[in-house]
């Protein structure tokens, strides 16, 4: 069972507590079972069962084998919505008649494994519905934390990953001491091991979280240092969206970064990349690709990823992008927001520094205008509604970060002229005027400021032009 895999190999390196990150949660491990999967969603009939009521259950039963199918050694081998009363609470999920239904398909479809679609079961009800269908049963948190596992490169999203878990052991372990639970470790996907260990897991547990912590903290440091960002008052634009939306192919139409390949999956992008590019004010951006979010996820997972997402906080603007061609996407949008609330992004950010942007428009399935308004349209396919974004996003950026045109009117010789080139603000060569350069330059707050302190004692003819 691949998490038992994983945790085996997290539980053993508790008793290493110097283990090295690079051996937290290999992505091999969990490569050699393979799983057909028998998927379902429970459609709640009335009520609120879940954060995102306004999906389709059909929808949502799509991207949940989606996320089955991306695993290289998941298969969805069948899949239904079967509706509960009126949540998804109680201990088997279903009541007697549908779950004799579901045993009859997954035997039919010879189901070696049961998807249930949602966020997280609890202890009990994963224990009570292997007792029932005597195969593992994963939810939304297992094939998600399995698929990051998968995808994952770097050591900072690794690290993420193994932090994210630990929650997630510790109830489980909780469930199982304090005896409220009579199952077998295994039926809840933690290592079996654990028992062996001598000395308070909970204690050991928390060591491991911080050590992680500590070793992040050095990892994101590290790379904050190895960015490839030419230049500190460069503006930070995020881009960010449900999985699949098509960030990469944003990022990549943007700036042409020939690194990034956007691909059909879902959660491609695990790792933050960070690209340049020149807005037609001259003025650079760093625009960055990130992980995607996905709906009905324990919070905790996406917060482990705070390191991965602080930038998104910081950015001078986000791009939220949209499949509007997905009939969920307003669904998409508000998961999005929230979790930009939850990462601590300011409603202040969300009113001021977002440009909603729908993509994917060349699709036939693409929502018309009218129903999404106040966004820029395009398609990274075709490249329609491009330019129109390259503007606003010029805007934007000129707006957040203050910068103003100044018309510099220099002697050839003045000393402005080489800390203008030396500062990288000359986007177009100057115009003669008789004995004098003609500078028009854009300059954020604090290149003004430097700019008036450096030059202070130059002779200055009106607020916006300077001679010397
Ligand atoms: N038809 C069409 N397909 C698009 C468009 N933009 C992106 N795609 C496709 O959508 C899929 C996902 O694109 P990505 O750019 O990888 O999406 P992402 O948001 O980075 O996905 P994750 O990193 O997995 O969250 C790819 O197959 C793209 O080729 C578009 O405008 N039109
Ligand atoms: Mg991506």
């Amino acid at each position: 069972m691949f998490i038992l895999r994983l945790s085996r190999q997290t539980v053993l390196s508790f008793r290493n507590l110097s283990i090295g990150s690079s051996e937290v949660a290999a992505p091999s491990a969990f490569a050699n079972d393979r799983w057909s999967v028998l998927v379902v969603h429970p459609k709640v009939r009335w009520g609120s069962g879940s954060a995102s009521v306004l999906k389709q259950a059909d929808r949502q039963l799509e991207e949940a084998v989606a996320l089955v199918d991306n695993l290289p050694n998941m298969n969805a081998v069948d899949s239904l919505i079967m509706p509960v009363d009126y949540n998804t609470k109680r201990k088997a999920v279903w009541a007697s008649g549908n779950l004799e239904k579901l045993i009859a398909r997954r035997e039919a479809a010879r189901a070696t494994a049961l998807m249930v679609n949602v966020d997280a079961l609890s202890p009990s009800q994963q224990q009570e519905l292997y007792r029932i269908f005597e195969v593992p049963i994963f939810d939304r948190y297992n094939i998600v934390l399995a698929t990051f596992k998968q995808f994952a490169k770097t050591e900072e999203a690794r690290i993420q990953i193994a932090i994210a878990e630990i929650p997630y052991i510790k109830h489980r372990i909780h469930a199982l001491s304090s005896k409220r639970l009579h199952s077998r470790p295994d039926i809840l996907h933690i290592d079996s091991h654990y028992s062996d260990i001598d000395g308070d897991l909970n204690e050991i547990l928390r060591k491991r979280e911080q050590d992680l912590r500590k070793e992040l903290k050095d990892v994101t440091r590290k790379n904050v240092g190895q960015l490839g960002v030419r230049n500190s008052s460069d503006a930070v634009v995020a881009v960010v969206g449900y999985t699949n939306s098509g960030k990469t192919s944003l990022v990549k139409k943007l700036t042409g970064a020939a690194s990034l390949t956007p691909k059909d999956q879902l959660f491609a992008t695990l790792d933050t990349t960070r690209h340049l590019a020149k807005l037609p004010s001259g003025r650079s951006a760093v625009f960055t690709d990130t992980i995607g979010f996905l709906s009905d996820l324990p919070m905790h997972l996406i917060a482990a990823f705070e390191a991965t997402l602080a930038h998104v906080k910081s950015a001078d603007v986000i791009i939220h992008l949209r499949d509007i061609s997905n009939p969920d996407w307003k669904a998409q949008e508000e998961d999005v927001l929230a979790t930009l609330k939850s990462i601590g992004v300011t409603d202040y950010v969300l009113n001021e520094r977002i440009i909603s942007v729908d993509n994917k428009i060349d699709k036939e399935s693409a929502f018309p205008t009218s129903e999404s308004n106040n966004s820029v349209r395009i398609s990274c396919k075709t490249g329609d509604g491009m330019h129109e974004l390259i503007d606003v996003i010029n805007d934007k950026v000129t707006m957040v970060t203050k910068c103003k045109t100044i018309r510099l009117r220099l002697d050839a010789r003045s000393p402005v002229i080489e800390w203008l080139y030396h500062n990288e603000l000359v986007v177009i060569e100057p115009t003669i005027d008789g004995n004098y350069l003609i500078f028009d330059v854009v300059m954020n707050e604090s290149e003004i400021g430097r700019f008036r302190k450096k030059f202070a004692h130059l002779k200055k003819k009106n607020s916006q032009s300077v001679s010397l």
